[in-house]
C-alpha cells in the first residue's frame, strides 16, 4: 500500500460474511497488484457488520455502528453492498446512491427485482452501481456480454447460474448422495443463499437469467415474468434414464429471442452428455452465449464461494475506481443498453416457449399403451426422437415407458400430456423434463 503518489479510494464495507470477508482478505492480499492496475490505492476505510465473528482479521479497520453510519460517512467514496436480502440492502444502496457514492453490490435479488429503479436514481447522481459477482459469482459474465459481445446481436444465453443446484446434482449423480445431506454441505461452504430454497427452487437462477437476459438483449428487468421450476422433484431414475439415453440432466437458465418475444425460463434440462456444459460439475458455473456474429462461446468458473465472488466484487471495485475521473454520460450502461434504448418486446409465457421434451410414462403392463401414446403425439404434429421401454418394475408392475420428441410449443405437449394421463394404461403423472441441444 501507498504506492500512489494520489490519495487512496476509500471503501466500506457492509456485511462480513462470505464473500465480505473474501473481499476484504483479497483485497488486503492483493493489494499492491490491485493498485498497480486501478492506478490508486484502495483503502477499507470502515466495515459494518452484525456477525462477532468475521471470515476477516478485521483488527485496526474501523468499525461503524450500523450500515447507515457506513453510508452517510463523508470519507467513503464506494460502498460495497455485501448483507444480502432485499429490503434493507435496497434502502442502504438508495442512501448510498443519494449520497453520491459508487455502489458495488453482489446482491442479484436486489438487482433482478429493483435494478431499473436503483440504476434510473445512479444516473441521476451520476454514481456507478456495479454488480459482477451477482451472476456466476467469479466468472466475468457480465463483462464479458456487456462490452466483449457489443458487437453481436445475441441470440441466447443458457447457462448453469447456481453453484449449489450444481453441486447437489452432481454429488447425487457421481456419489449416490443425498439430496438433504448434499444441501447440507453447500450451506457450510458458504455457497448456498440465506434462504437455500431460493437455490433449489430456481429463485436464485432466475435473478440471475433476469440481469443477463436484460444485458444480451437490451430489456428492462423482468424477474416476475421469468418461468421458474427447481431441481427438488428430480428423481434418481430419471437422471439414469436421461443417461442412458445419452443426456446429462443440469439445472439451466434460457433466455432466448424469438420472433414474437424472449423466452425466459429456469428448469432442469437433458443436455447431449458430450457437451462441454454438461461435464461443468460441483459448484463450477458456465454460461454460454450465442451471437450472430461470435457464434457460441462458453465462460466456465466458480460460481459461489468465498474468494471466487471476491474476485468478482474486487475487478468492479477496479472498474469503478478506473471509472471515477470519466464523464458519467460515456461510462459502459449498466445494463448494457443505453437506457432510453431499451427495447419493449415482451417475455414470453412458458406456454409460448418451444423446447424438446424427455416425457417418462408409467404404463400397465398391457399391449397397444405404447402405440396409443404415439397417435396422441402425432396428432399434435410431435414426432419422436427417441423411445425407450424398460420392463416392468418388480414393485408395481408398471412399465416405464421413456420418450425424448422433437422441438415443440410447450401448449402442445401440455395437451399430449393431458391426453396420456387420461388413458386407461396410463398411471399417475406423465413427468417432463426439456431437452436442449445448445448449438
Ligand atoms: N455466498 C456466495 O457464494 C455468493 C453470494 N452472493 C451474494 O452476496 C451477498 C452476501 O452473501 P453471503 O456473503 O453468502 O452471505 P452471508 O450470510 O455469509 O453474509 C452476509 C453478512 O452480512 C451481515 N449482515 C446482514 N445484515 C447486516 C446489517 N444490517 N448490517 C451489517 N451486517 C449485516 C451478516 O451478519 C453476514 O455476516 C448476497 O446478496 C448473496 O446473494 C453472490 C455470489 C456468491
Ligand atoms: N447461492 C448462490 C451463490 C452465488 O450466487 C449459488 O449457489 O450459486
Ligand atoms: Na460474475
Amino acid at each position: 500500500m501507498g504506492s500512489f503518489s494520489v490519495k487512496p479510494v476509500k471503501v466500506g464495507i457492509c456485511g462480513l460474511g462470505t464473500v465480505g470477508g473474501g473481499t476484504f482478505n483479497v483485497l488486503k492480499r492483493n493489494a499492491e497488484e490491485i493498485a498497480r492496475r486501478a492506478g490508486r490505492d484502495i483503502e477499507i476505510a470502515q466495515i459494518a457488520m452484525r456477525s462477532s465473528n468475521p471470515k476477516c482479521d478485521i483488527a485496526g479497520t474501523p468499525i461503524a455502528a450500523d450500515v447507515f453510519e457506513l453510508v452517510d460517512n463523508p470519507e467513503v467514496e464506494v460502498v460495497v453492498e455485501l448483507i444480502g436480502g432485499c429490503s434493507l440492502a435496497r434502502e442502504l444502496v438508495l442512501k448510498a446512491i443519494d449520497n453520491g457514492k459508487h455502489v458495488v453490490t453482489a446482491n442479484k435479488a436486489l438487482i433482478a427485482v429493483h435494478g431499473d429503479e436503483l440504476f434510473a436514481k445512479a444516473r441521476e447522481k451520476g454514481v456507478i452501481v456495479a454488480f459482477e459477482a451477482a451472476v456466476a459469482g467469479g466468472i466475468p459474465v457480465i463483462k464479458a456480454i456487456r462490452e466483449g459481445l457489443a458487437g453481436n446481436r445475441i441470440n441466447w444465453v443458457a447457462g448453469i447460474i447456481n453453484g449449489t443446484g450444481n453441486f447437489i446434482l452432481s454429488e447425487m449423480r457421481e456419489k449416490g448422495r443425498a439430496f438433504a445431506d448434499v444441501l447440507k454441505e453447500a450451506q457450510a461452504l458458504g455457497y448456498a443463499e440465506a434462504d437455500p430454497t431460493f437455490d433449489v427452487e430456481g429463485i436464485d437462477a432466475a435473478h440471475k437469467l433476469t440481469i443477463l437476459a436484460s444485458i444480451a438483449f437490451g430489456i428492462p428487468l423482468q424477474f416476475d415474468k421469468a418461468y421458474t421450476e427447481g431441481i427438488s422433484r428430480l428423481t434418481s431414475a430419471d437422471v439414469g434414464y436421461a443417461e442412458a439415453l445419452g443426456y446429462r440432466i443440469k439445472h439451466l437458465g434460457i433466455a432466448r429471442r424469438t420472433a414474437e418475444g424472449f423466452e425466459l425460463r429456469v428448469h432442469p434440462t437433458l443436455i447431449p452428455a458430450d457437451r462441454l456444459i454438461a461435464n461443468v460439475n460441483g459448484v463450477m458455473n458456465a454460461v454460454m452465449v450465442n451471437g450472430d456474429a461470435v457464434g457460441s462461446t462458453l465462460f466456465c468458473g466458480a460460481g459461489a464461494g468465498m474468494e471466487p465472488t471476491a474476485s468478482a466484487v474486487v475487478a468492479d471495485l477496479v472498474d469503478v475506481v478506473r471509472a471515477m475521473t470519466s464523464d458519467p454520460e460515456n461510462r459502459v450502461p449498466h445494463l448494457a443498453f443505453q437506457p432510453d434504448a431499451l427495447s419493449a418486446h415482451p417475455i414470453l409465457p412458458i406456454s409460448s416457449c418451444e423446447s424438446a421434451y424427455y416425457l417418462r410414462i408409467q404404463a400397465k403392463d398391457h399391449p397397444g399403451v405404447l402405440a396409443q401414446v404415439a397417435t396422441i403425439l402425432s396428432e399434435r404434429g410431435i414426432n419422436i426422437e427417441s423411445i425407450m421401454q424398460k420392463e416392468a418394475e418388480e414393485h408395481d408392475g408398471l412399465v416405464p415407458m421413456i420418450l425424448v420428441t422433437h422441438r415443440v410449443r410447450e401448449r402442445c405437449i401440455d395437451e399430449a400430456i393431458a391426453a396420456m394421463e387420461a388413458l386407461e394404461g396410463v398411471v399417475g403423472k406423465v413427468v417432463r423434463i426439456r431437452v436442449e441441444q445448445l448449438n
